[in-house]
């Protein structure tokens, strides 16, 4: 039997113009967030061809999370962490972090924000860390740049860097040049660099990808701490599937676009004191109500081209089409 039609209630003229004020008056989107991508888009053109890295992106970051960004190869993560560093520009859409605007910042403004506000650790040690100075010459030098100079700037140089050594528990490298480093410890003196001009934001991308567990594990510790301690926000791009055990939320980017998030939380069993990591997989809604579904659902359900919603009181249903079936379904 079909569904009746429902009624469409009819507003007043004055209920309209109120709805209208209450929809002006509401705060702009991300306006609580430390980073704020807005239907962010990046094409790059190559010999004729057109790739679009960033197809819309939405993501909000609340300033003092450690979370993780995870997805396929080719999906848009480096774009995105390429955006976020400074390093790139997008083609179209919003992208704030710490209340700089990056796309109408100057080249005067990116270089005092890829300095100031953020920090960045690369998979590739030789891109993070000079080969000819020592760990704390490494650490000090973004200081330099910063422009703390003379012998009271040399002093207060070192001090942050051993400061930072010690954090990370790699005050024996100090004076040690990368090559006579292990991985680990050249990625943590990256870490140490990155933090050294007090970022409100920290970037990795791939920072363990050259590691084994073991070795990441260190290295996830050194984020939870910079995290932890120093109050850093905490970006990491990673294919490490050990990641979701380091981190509270895990966001999946799928073809440009953020897709999944997996948040997890503490429970205490109240009888035994016994405590467990509970995870939940949550879909994103974009403001334009979009919601992409994961491609294990749809294809377990047989689901293409279009789906019946019905709205319950308390859910949203989403069925296979079964417009050429009679109207039933499983
Ligand atoms: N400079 C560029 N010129 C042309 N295409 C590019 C450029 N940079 C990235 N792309 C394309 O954009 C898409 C997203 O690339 P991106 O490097 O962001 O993916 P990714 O998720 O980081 O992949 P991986 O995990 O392999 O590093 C890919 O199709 C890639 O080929």
């Amino acid at each position: 039997m079909p569904a009746p039609a429902r009624a469409v209630p009819t507003a007043t003229l004055a209920e309209l113009a109120d709805r209208a004020t209450a929809s002006r008056d509401r705060p702009a989107y991300g306006h609580d967030a430390l980073i704020t991508c807005d239907r962010l888009v990046r094409i790059f053109s190559a010999d004729g061809v057109e790739v679009q890295a960033l197809q819309g992106l939405d993501l909000l970051v609340r300033e003092g999370e450690l979370m993780a960004l995870v997805g396929a190869s080719g999906s848009g993560k480096s774009t995105l962490m390429n955006i976020l560093a400074g390093l790139d520009s997008p083609t179209a859409g919003a992208a704030r972090v710490a209340g700089r605007d990056l796309l109408s910042m100057t080249a005067k403004d990116r270089l005092a924000y890829r300095r100031e506000v953020v920090g960045f650790v690369w998979q590739q040690t030789a891109r993070n860390l000079l080969p000819y100075l020592t760990a704390a010459q490494n650490i000090a030098l973004p200081l330099r740049l910063a422009g703390s100079r003379g012998a009271k700037g040399r002093r207060a140089r070192t001090e942050r860097a051993l400061e930072l050594l010690e954090l990370l528990d790699i005050a024996d490298c100090r004076d040690r040049r990368p090559r006579q480093l292990s991985g680990g410890q050249q990625q943590r003196v990256a870490i140490a660099v990155a933090l050294a001009n007090n970022p409100a934001v920290l970037l990795a991308d791939e920072p363990t990808g050259e590691l084994d567990s073991h070795t990441a594990e260190q290295i996830f510790a050194a984020f939870r701490t910079a995290n932890e301690r120093l109050g850093t926000t905490v970006v990491i791009v990673t294919h490490d599937q050990a990641v979701g055990g380091e981190v509270r939320r895990t966001v999946a980017i799928r073809d440009g676009r953020t897709s999944t998030e997996v948040l997890r939380r503490s429970e205490v069993d109240a009888a035994t004191g016994h405590e467990t990591v509970v995870a939940r997989e949550y879909a994103m809604l974009d403001r334009a109500g979009r919601l992409q579904l994961p491609a294990d659902y749809t294809a377990a359900l047989g689901m293409r081209d279009r789906v019946a919603l019905e709205l319950e009181s308390d859910h949203v249903a989403v069925r296979p089409d079964d417009s050429e079936s009679g109207g039933k379904h499983g």
